[in-house]
């Protein structure tokens, strides 16, 4: 069966995303390239990830007016990232627009309430939702516009899986057991989510800053 686990690739380092990139080949479903990287290798960086054959989740988490996100995800051509990725909170005209500009092989997800919020930090930007229903609210948005699926932390997916139960759900903020949390605020073990109703897992860190990435995503997938 193939892995759900997306490896982040968080390293402006071409050369070094290549390494992680070859090591977790063939046991990882794919590796997930975001603003980090892209901000230094543009396109072209992440078509020679690609040329490795694996599947591209290319994280840009684009959050602009209909128009101009539109423009960005057509100037992407010719990659044909397997996910990429818009902010929810960018409106359902924008989702529209996202949507109807992506190669047709790509799932566009919208990211609802990042992993590194909780409610207090909602609360700070005007949002008195608490994250669970505020994910509950851009994901019925997400699934009006026509996306594939959404962004959340593994603590939302079972209600939000309940409610799209084809949607394709992405779930980063994970880490297993005696990781450390980092930047992170809703955070769920990899075998929790994927119980909860995951479609894929995002890791970064605890695969990447190991000393040996293989060897930790090898005992990060035995737990599934
Ligand atoms: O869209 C994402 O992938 C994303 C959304 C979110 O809410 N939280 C989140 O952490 N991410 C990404 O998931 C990855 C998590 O990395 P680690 O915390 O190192 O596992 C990073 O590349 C983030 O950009």
């Amino acid at each position: 069966m193939t892995s759900p686990i997306f490896v982040a690739i968080d390293t402006p380092d071409l050369d070094r995303a290549r390494a992680i990139a070859t090591a977790v080949k063939g046991q990882a479903g794919g590796v997930k390239l975001g603003l980090e990287f892209f901000s230094h290798n543009g396109r072209h960086g992440v078509m020679e990830i690609a040329e490795l054959g694996l599947p591209i989740f290319l994280d840009l988490k684009f959050h602009d007016i209909p128009n101009t996100v539109a423009k960005a995800i057509q100037a992407l051509a010719p990659v044909v990232p397997a996910v990429m990725t818009v902010h929810a909170a960018g409106g359902r005209a924008m989702m529209e627009a996202a949507k109807a500009a992506a190669p047709a092989d790509t799932r566009v997800v919208g990211v609802t309430v990042l992993t590194s919020l909780d409610a207090g930090d909602l609360g700070s930007i005007g949002v008195a939702a608490d994250p669970h229903a505020q994910v509950e609210r851009l994901a019925a948005l997400a699934q009006e516009a026509g996306l594939d699926g959404i962004v959340c932390s593994g603590n939302e997916v079972a209600a939000a899986r309940k409610a799209w139960k084809d949607g394709y759900f992405v779930i980063p903020g994970i880490r297993p057991a005696q990781s450390g949390v980092g930047d992170q605020k809703r955070v769920m073990t990899p075998r929790a989510a994927m119980d909860a109703g995951a479609s894929m897992l995002v890791i970064g860190r605890p695969v990447t800053e190991a000393e040996h990435p293989a060897a930790a995503l090898r005992e990060i997938a035995a737990t599934l």
